[in-house]
């Protein structure tokens, strides 16, 4: 994995100004900014209403509020940030599943997200039928899932239960199967959440290994977690987001320290790894 650019910016979403590398950047985002819609749950009078009309029309509460960063290819880049900081929705923009409000994003090449392992089983399926139906949802062919099916089922250690149907499946073993399935790919610009590295400890340790395997081959990771000590050992550089916005990007190792250091010195919860 290539890296080590010397973008280590200051706080408040500022684009880093000395990059000066050949090819431009697989992911540009600019002054990101997006807002979700909140339920109004109270019942306004009429009285209420006529008072002040424009009030809890527009209940909206912004996720993303001013993020700036960019990838090249052969970095890996971390996402931090306290919870509800906005990791999550970035991902979703990024992947193409949500619309900025403002700002702009640039990304050149194609997204492969693995943020939800087994979005779209059927329960009334059997996991091998699930297989192909969640390699399909990825983008996976058929006749890939045709080669590489008995990888998949050894891979998730489902046995016979591989064909019974989905509703007899623990949460455990449906995300085995996701992941399973997800791990036969071979994305350019991989977007993970880590936290969902599935199973008990040693499926975890066996999908983590096979994440790493993953990065080597993709041209840009984006990989969100709590574990800094993770994104020490993967990541190029880090973006620290801070009530959606930009907080700090830049070189994994100052990013971290920094984030590390504001959270009081302490490792960021990973219960996997204590
Ligand atoms: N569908 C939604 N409707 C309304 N608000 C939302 C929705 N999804 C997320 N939010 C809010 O947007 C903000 C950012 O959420 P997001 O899930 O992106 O944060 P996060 O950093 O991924 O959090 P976590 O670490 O807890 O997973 C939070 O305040 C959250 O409550």
């Amino acid at each position: 994995m290539a890296g080590g650019h010397p973008t280590l910016t200051g706080s408040q979403g500022k684009v880093p100004s000395q990059l000066n590398l050949a090819s431009p950047p697989l992911i540009e985002v600019r002054n990101l900014k997006l807002w979700y819609q909140l339920q109004q749950h109270k019942r306004r009078s009429i009285k209420e209403v006529l008072l002040s009309p424009r009030k809890g029309l527009a209940q909206v509460h912004w996720a993303l509020n001013g993020v700036n960063f960019q990838c090249h290819e052969g970095e890996a880049l971390g996402i931090v940030g306290h919870n509800g900081a906005g990791k999550s929705t970035l991902c979703l923009v990024l992947a193409g599943i949500l619309t900025p409000d403002s700002g702009t994003v640039q990304v050149r090449g194609e997204v492969t997200p693995l943020l939800n392992f087994g979005a779209g089983f059927n329960r009334e399926l059997s996991g091998r039928a699930n297989a192909y139906l969640y390699a399909s949802f990825l983008g996976i062919p058929h006749r890939v899932v045709d080669r590489r099916l008995d990888d998949i089922i050894a891979f998730s250690e489902l046995g016979n239960f591989i064909d019974q149907p989905m509703r007899s499946y623990s949460a455990g073993m449906k995300a085995r199967l996701g992941f399973s399935v997800a791990s036969i790919l071979d994305p350019k610009i991989m977007i993970l959440d880590e936290s969902l590295a599935p199973g008990d400890l040693v499926f975890k340790a066996k999908s983590r290994a096979r994440m790493m395997e993953m990065i080597q081959h993709s041209q840009l990771l984006i990989v969100v977690s709590h574990s800094c000590a993770l994104l020490r050992q993967i990541c190029t550089h880090c973006l620290w987001l801070d009530h959606g916005r930009t907080r700090l990007f830049g070189e994994a190792p100052q990013v971290l320290d920094a984030y590390e250091k504001a959270m009081g010195g302490e490792e960021i919860l990973d219960l996997d790894e204590s």
